[in-house]
């Protein structure tokens, strides 16, 4: 059974709107979110040295309705970054505007920034029922409203007929469709999702993601997805912002940043890549691998007249395992198959190539064995990275 909650889930909106952005124009919605250079470092000790910033200089947008999610590495600021926005922790330096309200000057509370909030532990009251945890996230509204509304979100998450069920009743992904319900209800302008699967074990977890995404997209709110998986976040994500040490590396549609990486640190944290260094002449690497092609323009990389797309030098160039192909023709590298990664559909080998080793990912072959001698090749191009 879950404890009481020492956080509550839901921040119900107050009605006003004191600090209206003055740019906001009539006919075009403001952003559900935006971040003007938010910082934010923890002091050791009351008198002491500071820590380096946890969030540094922090500038992003999410759309009215978008699925955005802050994905990166243990530690890279992601879960503090989702606090500032929330109004849970003060931000050193910067902004949070909120359906285009400024938070920050002066602070806004929790409760009064129109956020909704589901955790990783469900938090649900466990001594009351589904519909009474929900209820609770309605003390706000007039009490002749917050029946039917949290009937109707009950049934926007599929759990009507388990009002009168107690939390320890329901399965895990129940409880978070609860938690979610909890928080859609007050009709937020913006819902914060802080790894919200992750209790949940891999089937469940599967199916709960695509769900809560379902009912996202039927709510209409936007929403902000804090995770660490990266499948996770391609799977849910309209956008995804990369994060490493505090910063933003890379912000763009799950395809974009996965088909055009722009650094090694994105190359492999999303998905798998290996890593080569190559000579490059004329937008063509030499590498271990033979001659690679490389992809000149990313989505939204745009040249000045006159630019080298690639400039020629030694470059780091990104191959996917999926765009190396095993080959007959004797200009292929050379390789030994060192191990083999059954996966049902589709199999990934690490293959030797003396000093280095690559991963080749194949689907729908028959499989090779490990030991064996064979060629590869690049069948797509590269991406350099910095
Ligand atoms: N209250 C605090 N006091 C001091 N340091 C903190 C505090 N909260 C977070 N940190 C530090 O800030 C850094 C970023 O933490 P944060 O929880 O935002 O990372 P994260 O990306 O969400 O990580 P994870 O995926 O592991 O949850 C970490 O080094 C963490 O130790």
């Amino acid at each position: 059974m879950k404890e009481v909650p020492m956080t509550m889930t839901v921040m119900t909106p107050e009605p006003s709107a004191p600090n209206a952005a003055p740019h906001r124009a009539a006919s075009t919605a403001p952003p559900a979110l935006e971040l003007r250079h938010l910082s934010k470092r923890f002091s050791v000790h009351r008198s002491g040295s500071d820590l380096p910033s946890v969030v540094d200089d922090l500038n992003l947008q999410v759309a009215p309705g978008e699925l955005l999610t802050l994905l990166g590495p243990s530690g890279c600021g992601k879960t503090t970054t989702l606090r500032l926005i929330a109004g849970l922790e003060e931000p050193d330096g910067g902004e949070v505007w909120i359906d285009g309200r400024n938070m920050t000057a002066p602070f806004q509370p929790p409760e009064r920034r129109g956020v909704g909030l589901v955790f990783q532990d469900y938090a649900l009251f466990p001594h009351l029922s589904v519909l009474d945890n929900v209820l609770f996230g309605l003390r706000r509204l007039p009490r002749a409203e917050r029946l039917p509304r949290a009937r109707e979100t009950l049934s926007l998450v599929g759990l009507t007929v388990f009002e009168s069920r107690m939390p320890h009743q329901l399965s895990g992904g129940q409880q978070q469709r609860v938690a979610l319900a909890r928080a859609l209800a007050p009709r937020p302008r913006l819902l914060l999702l802080d790894e919200p699967f992750s209790n949940l074990d891999a089937q469940l977890r599967h199916a709960t993601r695509q769900e809560v995404r379902t009912i996202l997209r039927r709510s209409g709110v936007a929403a902000i997805l804090v995770t660490h998986d990266q499948e996770e976040a391609l799977a849910f994500s309209d956008r995804i912002a990369l994060m490493r040490a505090g910063q933003i590396e890379q912000l763009g549609t799950p395809q974009d940043i996965y088909t055009w990486p722009r650094t090694a640190f994105v190359a492999s944290f999303l998905g798998r890549s290996n890593l080569l260094s190559g000579t490059v002449q004329a937008g063509v690497a030499r590498t271990l691998l033979g001659p690679v092609l490389l992809e000149d323009l990313g989505a939204g990389e745009t040249l000045q007249e006159g630019d080298n797309p690639v400039p020629d030098g030694l470059q780091m160039i990104s191959l996917r395992p999926e765009h190396l192909t095993f080959t007959d023709d004797p200009s292929g590298a050379e390789a030994v198959i060192v191990a083999r990664e059954f996966g049902g559909h589709a199999v990934t080998y690490t293959l030797s190539l003396g000093q280095h080793e690559v991963l080749l990912h194949e689907t729908g072959h028959p499989l090779r064995a490990e030991g064996e001698r064979v060629r590869i090749r690049a069948a797509r191009p590269g991406r350099a990275v910095r």
